[in-house]
């Protein structure tokens, strides 16, 4: 994993699976499938709710890396507490929303910091499935890329490891905040696959270029009839748009 904070530098970017499945048994047979390649996977809402912690350290039994991504956001009390309970498992990154505020994020980051544990928080900023349209219905009234940016600000100076934004955000980022938050980028879609629900979209290899450090990747490859394939396409496409 390149949480070196050098690697957006560098160029380095690692994809994160989304299991994005109903059931631990198809999470299992997609890693299966997938061998040693993936490095990290996501586990989301559809199979925490599920399963809860026990799938994370099956999980990361396996190997893998875990990106957590519940996108808490509650008050900073609540958040806190679901953060102590989080603790003694094997994650490596964890998502809280940057629209929980600054009291939140900071509050998430101590109780992190009590309980000993090394994951790192990351805020999410505007949802990658949000244009314009979307944000202005909930009286957000600056593009996605102004909104992105000024979360980020915020949520940085909180405390926040790093952030997690659409990959048309990611040189505005990098600009502003330069080469050491980690940014996990959603919305990535290989040339030729459906945008489904994202707005905000890029192809892997002009996500890793822009500077991403980690891109999370679901239905191209868990949806794809032969994942494997699709995997060993987008390591290619990073590899041969970072050299
Ligand atoms: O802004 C965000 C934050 C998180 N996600 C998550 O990433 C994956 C993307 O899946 P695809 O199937 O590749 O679209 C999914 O698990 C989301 O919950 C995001 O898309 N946007």
């Amino acid at each position: 994993m390149s949480n070196d904070p050098t690697a957006a530098t560098k160029n380095l970017c690692d994809i994160i699976v989304a299991l994005d499945v109903p059931a631990k048994e198809e999470a299992t047979h997609i890693l299966d499938r997938l061998e040693d390649r993936p490095k990290c996977v996501k586990i989301g809402l559809q199979l925490f709710t599920r399963y809860g912690p026990s799938l994370v350290e099956a999980i990361a039994s396996r190997g893998c890396k875990i990106f957590l991504d519940l996108k808490l956001h509650d008050i900073p009390n609540t958040v806190a507490h679901a953060i102590e309970s989080l603790a003694h498992l094997p994650i490596e990154l964890l998502t809280i929303h940057g629209l929980g505020g600054p009291a939140m994020i900071r509050a998430a980051a101590e109780a992190r910091d009590r309980t000993g544990s090394s994951m790192k928080i990351l805020a999410v900023t505007i949802l990658t499935s949000m244009d314009e349209e979307q944000m202005s219905a909930v009286g957000l009234q600056d593009s996605p890329k102004e909104g992105a940016k000024r979360l980020a600000k915020m949520a940085l100076a909180a405390g926040a490891d790093g952030i997690v934004c659409s990959a048309l955000e990611v040189e505005t980022m990098r600009e502003e905040f330069g080469p050491e938050p980690i940014l996990v980028v959603p919305g990535i879609r290989p040339s030729g696959f459906e945008k489904g629900d994202q707005k905000r979209v890029m192809t892997p290899g002009e996500a890793a270029k822009a500077g991403s450090t980690h891109l999370v990747i679901g239905r191209p490859i868990v949806k794809a009839a032969d994942p494997v394939l699709v995997y060993d396409q987008i390591t290619e496409e990073i590899a041969a748009t970072t050299k």
